[in-house]
């Protein structure tokens, strides 16, 4: 026998040896070599593939491309095409490969070896699932998100609420600045949201931030990110910041009015240059990325107070959302209560409703918390409601006293006065309890001067609790 008769029959040997199939492909993808094991799993003999290309039995093979480029794969799946082996079932593997080159570097051949053992086969099953399930699941989130965001799902049929709605829509097809203005909890992140969903950057990140619960030390680290070993405790590799991660895409600024002043210089930088500075970094780092704001706090009062930049306030409010609050929009209150209870029997596939007394009930309350609050009451009533119906006394005991006091108040004494005092008494002492007794505050977020406030706490006979 010659040394190449040898050699060749030691190879074949070897190849056969072996519990991987092997594919043998000249530089043009021309099969020169396969073993018995790689056969029998595509259910062909040698001579069908032996001096025939290689897609001509396994149609979307990658060695013409490994062999043309120049470069190898380690343990990557392939799946087959349908009807390309024996057994429909078992139609993906393991694969490895390779280029061989000669002593110039020029390709000779290239080389893929396929993992039958079982083990290695199961583990390439799991991972394919797994990989399939992750691309289902994939496709259905993007497709629930971008339902769930649909200016179509944002409940409210207010005149003013509408009005708002289209200003958002209107956002939505350009870029700049937003600055959403609202007392918490009126939707200020569905609006943000919404409008990134069903803008051009839709396919981009929305990245959020809450730049009121985020210490001034971190912001910055958070909002513009650093460099490795900028300083101590900085992670190995350093840290994108949000602004970087929101590059094409679009940032939520939550809480903007709780920005300690001098990050809003740095913000207001990134925003005149569209370029943000990494704490420890060497030179900027252009960014495209579109700026949705929101606060609970008064912007115009804060710039006169000098605790918030005007020049900043301007850049923000390009367009400017105002929320209204759900006790200004009181035909919406059992629109909201339908729509949150439609979705709890949704989810749990029951028939709860709600009685007639429960929804006028509702409808009286003020909503401090504004939507969020109302979903809640609606959640907690669906969960301890008996015999599927809400009824009065399955909604929040201190609703149902003013309720009732109320009920009595029309009863025996339904002059128009003396009904707006009642209720304006109690909407004052709902946004004290709510800013725990901070008369300050609580002024502010009911849009009338402090004096004035005391004013009426003493009219009223308002205890403050401490
Ligand atoms: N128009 C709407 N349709 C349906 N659900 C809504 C709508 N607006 C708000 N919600 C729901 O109300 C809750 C509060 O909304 P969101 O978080 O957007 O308010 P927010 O003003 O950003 O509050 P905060 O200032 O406290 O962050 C969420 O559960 C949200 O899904």
């Amino acid at each position: 026998m010659d040394w190449d008769a040898r050699y060749k029959y030691i190879f074949n040997q070897i190849l056969n040896m072996t519990d991987d199939g092997f594919i043998v492909v000249d530089k043009d993808g021309v099969v020169t070599d396969i073993n018995d094991q790689y056969c029998d799993f595509l259910g062909i003999n040698k001579s069908q593939a032996i001096g025939g290309c290689i897609t001509n039995i396994i149609s979307n093979s990658k060695m013409i491309d490994i062999v043309k480029n120049v470069y190898n794969e380690e343990g990557v799946i392939h799946k087959f095409v349908e009807g390309e082996t024996k057994d429909k079932d078992n139609d993906f593997l393991l694969v490895s490969r390779s280029c061989v080159l000669d002593e110039d570097e020029e390709v000779v051949a290239g080389v893929a070896q396929v993992k039958f053992r079982f083990n290695t086969l199961d583990s390439a099953k799991k991972l394919m699932k797994e990989y399939m399930e992750l691309e289902f699941f994939k496709e259905e989130y993007n497709k629930i998100n971008n339902k769930k965001f649909s200016f179509d799902e944002i409940v409210g049929r207010n005149s003013k609420f509408l009005e708002m709605k289209k200003t958002a829509y209107k956002a939505s097809k350009n870029a700049f600045p937003v600055l959403i203005t609202g007392e918490s909890g009126t939707g200020k992140e569905v609006f943000a949201c919404s409008i990134h969903y069903n803008s051009a950057r839709r396919d981009k990140p929305m990245v959020s931030i809450n730049c009121g619960a985020i210490p001034y030390e971190l912001l910055e680290s958070e909002l513009f990110g650093y460099e490795e070993g900028s300083f101590s405790g900085a992670i190995k590799g350093g840290k994108d910041g949000k602004f970087i991660q929101a590059d094409g895409g679009t940032i939520f600024l939550d809480e903007i009015g709780d920005m300690p002043i001098n990050m809003q210089v740095k913000l207001l930088r990134v925003l005149q240059e569209n370029e943000v500075d990494k704490i420890g970094g060497k030179s900027p780092i252009p960014i495209d990325v579109r700026v949705i704001a929101a606060t609970r706090r008064n912007l115009i009062e804060m710039v006169k107070q000098g605790k918030f930049r005007e020049d900043l306030y301007y850049r923000l409010n390009v367009i400017n959302i105002e929320m209204i609050p759900l006790r200004n929009r009181p035909e919406d209150i059992d629109l909201f209560s339908s729509y949150f209870l439609s979705m709890l029997n949704n989810e749990y596939k029951s028939i709860v409703t709600i009685t007639e007394e429960a929804r006028v009930c509702l409808q009286h309350y003020a909503w401090p918390g504004n939507i969020r609050e109302l979903n809640n009451v609606i959640k907690s009533a669906y969960a301890t409601c008996d015999d599927f119906v809400i009824q009065l006394t399955d909604l929040p005991s201190k609703m149902v006293t003013k309720h009732n006091v109320q009920k009595s108040n029309g009863l025996d004494n339904h002059l128009l006065k003396n009904m707006v005092e009642e209720y304006e008494s109690s909407i004052i002492k709902e946004y004290l309890r709510n800013c725990n007794w901070n008369c300050m505050e609580a002024s502010e977020k009911l849009g009338i001067h402090r004096s004035l406030l005391y004013k009426k706490i003493h009219k009223y006979g308002i205890e403050l609790e401490k």
